[in-house]
C-alpha cells in the first residue's frame, strides 16, 4: 500500500561507530534490522513529527546516545580557532590515539594508493589511464558521450563527428590553454583552475530482489579505459546459451543494441569476479573521489560531490553508506579533522562550519535544527552579489571534532525525508545538500594578527532518485513528490546540456535556467561557476532504460567546465597598513560627503519650514473666520428664538383678548327678535324692489323699441 505522508525521522542507511580504539560497547556494530515497516507518510503540506518512522533502520535506542562525542569519552581536539591557544603544544605529526584511523576507514591492501600529500594534487605518474586512451578521447572531444558498438572499438566519437565538430572541439581545447592531443580534463588533478566536471559511474551489487527474481547483468566496465557498456536484455538472453562471455555479453560477437560511455572513472561495485574491472568498495572510492575533493579544499577551492542516479541505484550508499561501510560524507569529515590535526601549527589553524539541508517539493528544510516542528517553515532562497545564491536563516554549526559532526549527520540523517517505493523501500524523497566550510587562518605570530584567509567549501549532494512513476508504483503524495523530483532532475538536465553545449560550441551562450528549480539555482555555482565539481552516477546492473538515461544525463555533465578560483584573503602587514589608510580616506570622504549633504539639507529644510509657517498663517485666519462665523450664527439663533417666543406670547394674548370681548357682549332676546323681522323684511324689500327694477327695465326697453319702429 502506497504511503501518503512523509516521516521525517527514518534514519537514512547511515551509521558510524567510533574508531576501534574508543568505547564501542552498546555501538550499532550489528547487521541493519531486516524487517521494516512502511514509513509514515507526509502530508502535502509539509509536516514532520518528530518520531522515527521505521524505513531506514536508525540508530535509535540505548546505542545511539553512546555515538555522541560525550558518551564515548572523546577528547576533544583541541580547538583551532584561536593560534594562541595551540602556542605552546607540540601538534606536529602526533595523532591522539582517539583519533587513529579506525579499521573501516583504512584501504584494504589491494587497494593501498600512494599517499597523497594533502595539499597537493596527486602526481601524473600515478594515474592508471594509458596515455594512448586520453589521447583518443581528446582528440575526439565528444568520444566519452558517444555511444558505440563495443564490438568495432573502444571509443569511437571520431566516427559520429562530422568534421565541423572535431575542428570547434579542437579551437575550444586550444583556446583553453591546452594542447588538442594531450587531455588534462581526464587526470585525477584535472579540476585545477578551470576544469570539466569529473564524472564518475558507479554500478551497485544485485539487491536480494533482483537475485530473487534472477535478473541478468546488463552491464560491464573496463577500468583501466573508464568504458562502461550496457547491453540490451533482449542481447543478453540471446547470448545466454552457455558461451564464454563478460558478464553475460559475449567477447567475441557484435551486439548491436550495446551502447558504450566513457567516464573520467568507471566504478564496479557489482561483484569481485570481473576480470577486467576492480572491484570499488567505499575505500577505493573515497581514493577515487573524496580524497583529491578534500585537497582542493585545502588549496581553497569549493569543491562538490553529486550523486545522481535512479531510485535504488546507491546513491546514498555512497554518499552517506551504511553502518559498516560508511560513505563519502563520514570519511571526508573524519579525513578532514585528521589533516587538520596535522596541519595547525602555532601560526596556521583551521575553523570548520557545517550545515545541512534538504529539498523537499520545492521547499528548502533545515536538516540540523535541534527540535522538528509539526509543520517546519521551508527557508527562503536568497542570492548575494559575493557568494551567490544560499539558503537564509540555515543553522551553521562550528565543528571541532569528527564526533561532533557525526552527531549533527546522524541528526540530519533522521530527520531527512524517506519514503517507501516499489524500487527502493528507503527511498529518499529530497535532495539533501551537506556543506563544510573550512577556513585555513595564517598568522603572524609575531604581531598576533591574521595575515592570510582561505576559504573553501565542500558540499556533498545525494540527489533524490530520478524514477518513472510505473516502476516505482507512485500514487497521492508520492507521486507528488515523484513530480517535484523530475522536474527538478530535468531542470538540472536542462542546466547541464546548456552548460555543456556552451562549453564544447564557441557560442553565446543560451540562458541558463538556473531559477527554474531550487536545486539548480542553489548549485549555481557548484554546476557552471566557482567548484571544481564531480558528479557520481549511480546505475543498477539490471535496469536497461535507467541505466541508459542516467549514463547519457552523465555523459553530457562531463563536458560542463567550472570556473573554480582558489579563494583566498592575502594580507601583508605593509598591504595592510595601505588598506587601513585607504579606507581611513575613504571613511573621510564619506563623512565630508553626509557633512555636505547635511548642510544643503539644512538649507532646503529651512525653505520649507517658511512655506509651512505660511500656511499655517493662511489655515489660523480661516479658522478665526470660521469661529466669528460662528458665533453670528450663534446669536442670530438666539435672538431668532426669542421673536419667536415674543410671536407666541402676543398670539396667545389676542386668543385670550378675543374670548373676553365675545364673552362681554350679550344680546337680549327682544333685540334679537327684532333684528331677525328686520332682516327678514328687508329681504323681502329687496326681493321687490329688485322685481320692480325688472318691470322697470324691461318697459324702458319696449318703449325704447316702439321709438325705434316710428323713425322707419
Ligand atoms: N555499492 C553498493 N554496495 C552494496 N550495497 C549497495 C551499494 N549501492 C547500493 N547498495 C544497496 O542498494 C540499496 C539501495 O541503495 P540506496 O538507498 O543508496 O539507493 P538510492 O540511490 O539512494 O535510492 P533513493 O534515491 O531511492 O534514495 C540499499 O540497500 C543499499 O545498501
Amino acid at each position: 500500500m502506497e504511503d501518503t505522508t512523509r516521516s521525517p525521522s527514518p534514519t537514512k542507511k547511515y551509521y558510524l561507530r567510533p574508531p576501534p580504539s574508543l568505547p564501542s560497547a552498546g555501538l550499532p556494530g550489528s547487521p541493519r534490522p531486516s524487517s521494516r515497516a512502511s514509513v509514515t507518510p507526509r502530508p502535502s503540506t509539509p509536516a514532520r513529527s518528530p518520531s522515527p518512522g521505521k524505513l531506514k533502520t536508525a540508530s535509535n535506542g540505548p546505542n545511539r546516545a553512546a555515538t555522541t562525542s560525550e558518551s564515548m569519552g572523546i577528547s576533544r581536539t583541541p580547538s583551532p580557532l584561536k593560534a594562541g591557544a595551540l602556542k605552546n603544544q607540540n601538534l606536529t605529526g602526533s595523532v591522539p590515539a582517539t583519533l587513529r584511523v579506525p579499521e573501516r576507514f583504512q584501504p584494504s591492501p589491494a587497494q593501498v594508493q600512494p599517499t597523497p600529500n594533502h595539499l597537493r594534487s596527486r602526481p601524473r605518474s600515478q594515474l592508471r589511464r594509458p596515455a594512448s586512451v586520453a589521447v583518443l578521447r581528446d582528440e575526439s572531444g565528444l568520444g566519452d558521450s558517444a555511444e558505440a558498438s563495443p564490438g568495432l572499438r573502444p571509443v569511437s566519437s571520431l566516427d559520429v563527428m562530422s568534421p565541423s565538430q572535431q575542428l570547434q572541439l579542437r579551437q575550444s581545447a586550444t583556446s583553453h590553454g591546452r594542447t588538442a592531443s594531450v587531455s588534462s580534463r581526464f587526470s585525477t588533478d584535472s579540476l585545477v583552475g578551470q576544469g570539466n566536471v569529473r564524472v564518475l559511474v558507479r554500478a551497485r551489487p544485485f539487491l536480494p530482489r533482483e537475485i530473487e527474481s534472477e535478473c541478468k547483468c546488463l552491464l560491464s566496465m573496463n577500468s583501466a579505459l573508464g568504458t562502461t557498456t550496457l547491453t540490451h536484455p533482449d542481447d543478453i538472453d540471446r547470448s545466454d546459451d552457455g558461451s564464454d562471455g563478460l558478464n553475460g555479453v559475449p567477447l567475441f560477437r557484435r551486439i548491436k543494441d550495446a551502447k558504450e560511455f566513457v567516464f573520467d572513472e568507471s566504478l564496479w561495485s557489482v561483484d569481485r569476479t570481473n576480470k577486467n574491472a576492480r572491484f570499488v568498495d567505499q575505500d577505493a572510492l573515497y581514493d577515487k573521489v573524496g580524497r583529491g575533493s578534500l585537497d582542493h579544499a585545502f588549496e581553497g577551492y569549493h569543491t562538490c560531490i553529486l550523486a545522481y542516479g535512479q531510485t535504488g541505484a546507491g546513491k546514498s550508499y555512497t554518499m552517506i553508506g551504511t553502518e559498516g561501510e560508511p560513505g563519502l560524507i563520514p570519511r571526508t569529515c573524519y579525513d578532514l579533522f585528521q589533516r587538520i590535526e596535522k596541519l595547525t601549527t602555532t601560526t596556521t589553524t583551521f575553523t570548520v562550519k557545517i550545515s545541512y539541508f534538504e529539498i523537499y517539493n520545492e521547499h528548502v528544510y533545515d536538516l540540523l535544527l535541534p527540535t522538528v516542528a509539526e509543520a517546519p517553515a521551508p527557508l527562503k532562497v536568497r542570492e548575494s552579489p559575493v557568494d551567490g545564491p544560499y539558503v537564509k536563516d540555515l543553522t551553521t554549526y562550528s565543528v571541532h571534532s569528527y564526533a561532533e559532526i557525526e552527531k549533527y549527520l546522524k541528526r540530519g540523517n533522521r530527520q531527512r525525508a524517506t519514503a517507501a517505493t516499489n524500487m527502493n523501500a528507503t527511498s529518499s524523497r529530497s535532495h539533501a545538500v551537506f556543506t563544510i566550510a573550512l577556513k585555513r587562518i595564517e598568522s603572524d605570530p609575531v604581531m598576533d594578527e591574521t595575515t592570510e584567509e582561505t576559504n573553501s567549501r565542500i558540499r556533498f549532494v545525494d540527489l533524490a532518485g530520478s524514477e518513472r512513476a510505473n516502476s516505482t508504483g507512485t500514487t497521492g503524495t508520492r507521486l507528488r513528490e515523484g513530480a517535484n523530483i523530475n522536474k527538478s532532475l530535468t531542470t538540472l538536465g536542462r542546466v547541464i546540456s546548456i552548460l555543456a553545449e556552451s562549453s564544447l560550441v564557441s557560442k553565446k551562450r543560451d540562458i541558463v535556467p538556473y531559477r527554474d528549480s531550487t536545486l539548480t539555482w542553489l548549485l549555481k555555482d557548484n554546476l557552471g561557476g566557482n567548484s571544481k565539481t564531480a558528479m557520481i552516477a549511480c546505475v543498477s546492473p539490471c535496469d536497461y532504460e535507467e541505466s541508459l538515461s542516467t549514463l547519457r544525463y552523465a555523459s553530457q555533465a562531463k563536458h560542463i567546465r567550472t570556473r573554480a578560483v582558489v579563494n583566498q584573503d592575502f594580507i601583508s602587514p605593509t598591504e595592510r597598513d595601505e588598506k587601513l589608510v585607504e579606507m581611513q580616506q575613504t571613511i573621510n570622504k564619506l563623512q565630508d560627503t553626509l557633512a555636505q549633504n547635511s548642510s544643503t539639507h539644512k538649507q532646503q529644510t529651512d525653505a520649507q519650514m517658511v512655506e509651512l509657517e505660511k500656511f499655517r498663517k493662511v489655515i489660523r485666519y480661516y479658522e478665526e473666520r470660521a469661529e466669528v462665523e460662528e458665533a453670528k450664527r450663534r446669536a442670530i439663533m438666539q435672538e431668532n428664538e426669542t421673536i419667536k417666543l415674543h410671536n407666541r406670547l402676543i398670539t396667545e394674548h389676542v386668543k385670550e383678548m378675543r374670548i373676553e370681548a365675545t364673552e362681554s357682549i350679550k344680546i337680549p332676546d327682544s333685540f334679537a327678535k327684532e333684528w331677525n323681522s328686520i332682516m327678514q323684511e328687508t329681504a323681502k324689500f329687496r326681493m321687490e324692489l329688485s322685481a320692480d327694477i325688472a318691470t322697470l327695465c324691461r318697459n324702458d326697453r319696449e318703449l325704447l323699441n316702439g321709438r325705434t319702429v316710428q323713425v322707419q
